[in-house]
């Protein structure tokens, strides 16, 4: 078990390429990255029937349970095991089931909110805000809503135009403000090979042999961050 060393958040707005980012960095470096997707922090809604879930406005900040994200991404700071929800967007709700996620060296966080919350701010030790053009997003949407999350197109488009537009305006774009670094388009290759660098320079910097098992002669305690 680590204790992370290095915290991402990403952010940007809805098919920005956020989650492709964040898979890549993953899947290149390997098991030290530990992904959360804000998206598993979408509040319960089992009290709403399914018709009324259809209705909520997704791209609100008040749709996600702050509070879980908060205390979770500080028990992975300290060292410690979390049981993450699941979400499922066909059912506009989350799962029964939760997920085991030990800590590992890296964590990222990645979601439209990622750089929103004052408190998760301050737990950041980078911010990565993708920035795409509304209509390659917007396109990008339509496509994946459709094929992987159960949507119709009139639905997509509806509800680009009556929430995730004015509230991407409104809550998502602001906090590029509070971006490190600005990705253009996603998937940009060069980008995302000087993020993996970053990652790795962090993590050899650590020590390759890092380790907390108390037995190991190179083991080592770190101070929780404040
Ligand atoms: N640079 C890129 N060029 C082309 N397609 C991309 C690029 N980045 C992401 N995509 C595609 O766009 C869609 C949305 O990307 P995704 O990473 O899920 O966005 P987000 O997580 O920001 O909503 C996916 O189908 C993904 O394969
Ligand atoms: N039941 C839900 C929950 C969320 N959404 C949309 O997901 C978007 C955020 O996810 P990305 O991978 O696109 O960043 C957000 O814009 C919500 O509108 C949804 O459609 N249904």
């Amino acid at each position: 078990m680590s204790i992370p060393s290095f915290v991402i958040g990403i952010a940007g707005g809805t098919g920005a390429g956020k989650t492709t980012v964040a898979r890549t960095v993953a899947d290149t470096v390997g098991e030290a990255v530990t992904r959360i997707p804000i998206d598993n922090y979408y509040e319960d809604l089992s009290h709403l029937a399914f018709e009324e879930r259809t209705e909520v406005n997704y791209d609100h900040p008040d749709a996600f349970e702050w509070e879980l994200l908060r205390e979770q991404l500080n028990a992975l700071l300290m060292g410690q095991p979390i049981e993450m929800p699941q979400y499922d967007f066909e059912a506009h709700n989350r799962t029964d089931e939760r997920v085991t996620v030990e800590p590992t060296d890296v964590i990222v966080l990645e979601g439209i909110f990622s750089l929103y919350d004052e408190d998760i701010l301050e737990m950041l030790d980078l911010c990565v805000y993708v920035m795409t053009d509304a209509d390659v997003r917007i396109l990008r949407r339509i496509e994946r809503d459709v094929i992987d999350r159960g949507r119709g197109l009139e639905g997509v488009i509806d509800q680009y135009l009556e929430t995730v537009k004015p509230m991407h305006e409104q809550f998502v774009e602001p906090t590029k403000k509070n971006a490190d670094v600005i990705i253009p388009e996603g998937a940009n290759r060069v980008a995302v090979d000087l993020l993996i660098e970053k990652i790795q320079a962090e993590l050899a910097a650590d020590g390759p042999e890092r380790t907390d098992d108390p037995d190991s002669e190179l083991s080592f305690s770190e101070p929780p961050r404040d």
